[in-house]
């Protein structure tokens, strides 16, 4: 599975029943309540992160990569505009671009 075929899962899955679909139900739910279990997920994987978990951290990042696929899809954005912004970032210092926030 790559972010393509995923963001077409999603998509696919979004207007169906919600009584049969996870992500119809979530969508159904509303942008606050994706955008609250995005948090959830990433809490997760900091907690995996933080103590150790190699193998837990697996699962918390995919539930936090599926959730975010779910949060762009619900606002008519892709991962591919997500690469477009990491790609311009690209061969600019973190430390530098902090430090330029600065002046
Ligand atoms: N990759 C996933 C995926 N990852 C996580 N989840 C669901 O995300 C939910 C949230 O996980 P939590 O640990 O927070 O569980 P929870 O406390 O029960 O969740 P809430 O009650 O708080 O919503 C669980 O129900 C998981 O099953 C997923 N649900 C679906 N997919 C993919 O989406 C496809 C379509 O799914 P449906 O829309 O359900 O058909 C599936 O075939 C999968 O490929």
């Amino acid at each position: 599975m790559d972010l393509t075929a995923l963001e077409a899962l999603v998509r696919a899955r979004r207007d169906a029943d919600p009584d049969q679909s996870y992500v119809a139900r979530l969508r159904a739910r509303g942008i606050r309540r994706i955008a609250q279990k995005v948090g959830e997920e990433a809490v997760e994987t900091a907690i995996a992160a933080a103590s150790g978990d190699r193998d837990g951290m697996v699962g918390e990042v995919a539930d936090l990569i599926f959730h975010l696929a779910v949060l762009l899809d619900a606002h008519d954005l892709s991962f591919s505009q997500v690469m477009d912004e990491l790609a311009r970032r690209e061969g600019v210092s973190g430390l530098d671009e902090k430090a330029a926030r600065r002046s």
